[in-house]
């Protein structure tokens, strides 16, 4: 049995109205409580307070990030709860970045405080896949993961590992909720196993 928190970054703005993250949450949520898992969620766009969420990544052994992809990369609802949740949490999500004058050895990024916690990205985008993939397309093949680079590296920085991440594409132009639902509920049934 894990603890498994999930940031919920639906929001209704321009033309996303957040509900198919919403449900995507939801569909984890129940999936995983099934499975055995003790679930917690927290709506981003919500007036959560911030010392109750660190604790809840001190408590947590996976923390699941659902999200859209808004101008190549998180929505601001997500990076101000990173703001102001990481930056909370010195002291007991992460000690330092890592160097210290007495050990070279210690290199910027290994001052997580999270060590063998896990997180998982859960996206929706427009974009096909192969805009990702693809080296002649948009995003030059550097792959979903490497688009995330950043988001990838605050949450190593705070000791957490990545599990596979997990991605809707085409939201907008050819919505097909059930077959993305289905495609979750599997990669859930393997990551989660
Ligand atoms: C500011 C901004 C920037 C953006 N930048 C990018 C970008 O850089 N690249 C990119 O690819 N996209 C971009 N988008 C598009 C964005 O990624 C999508 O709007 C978002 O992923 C959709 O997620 P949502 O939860 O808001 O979906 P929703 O808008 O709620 O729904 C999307 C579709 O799914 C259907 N749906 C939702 N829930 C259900 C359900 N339970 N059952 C049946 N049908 C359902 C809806 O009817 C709709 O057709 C941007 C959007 C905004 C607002």
């Amino acid at each position: 049995m894990s603890k498994i928190l999930i940031i919920d970054g639906g929001k209704t703005f321009a033309h996303s109205k957040g509900e198919l993250n919403h449900t995507l949450t939801d569909v984890a949520a129940s999936q995983l409580r099934d499975m055995g898992h003790e679930v917690s969620v927290t709506v981003a766009d919500s007036h959560y307070v911030v010392a109750d969420e660190v604790q809840k990544y001190v408590d947590s052994d996976v923390v699941i990030y659902q999200m859209p992809g808004w101008w190549m990369g998180e929505p601001w609802t997500v990076k101000r709860y990173i703001d102001e949740v990481f930056t909370e949490g010195h002291g007991s999500l992460y000690a330092s970045d890592g160097r210290t004058r007495s050990d070279a050895a210690k290199k910027y990024g290994s001052g997580g405080l999270l060590q063998g916690k896990k997180y998982m990205l859960s996206l929706t985008w427009n974009a096909p896949l192969q805009a990702f993939t693809d080296p002649e397309q948009f995003f030059e093949g550097v792959g979903v993961d490497g688009l995330y680079l950043h988001f990838h590296k605050a949450n190593q920085f705070l000791g957490m590992e990545a599990l596979p991440t997990f991605i809707c594409n085409d939201v907008i132009k050819a919505p097909d909720v059930p077959r993305d639902i289905a495609a979750y509920r599997t990669h859930l049934s393997h990551v989660f196993a």
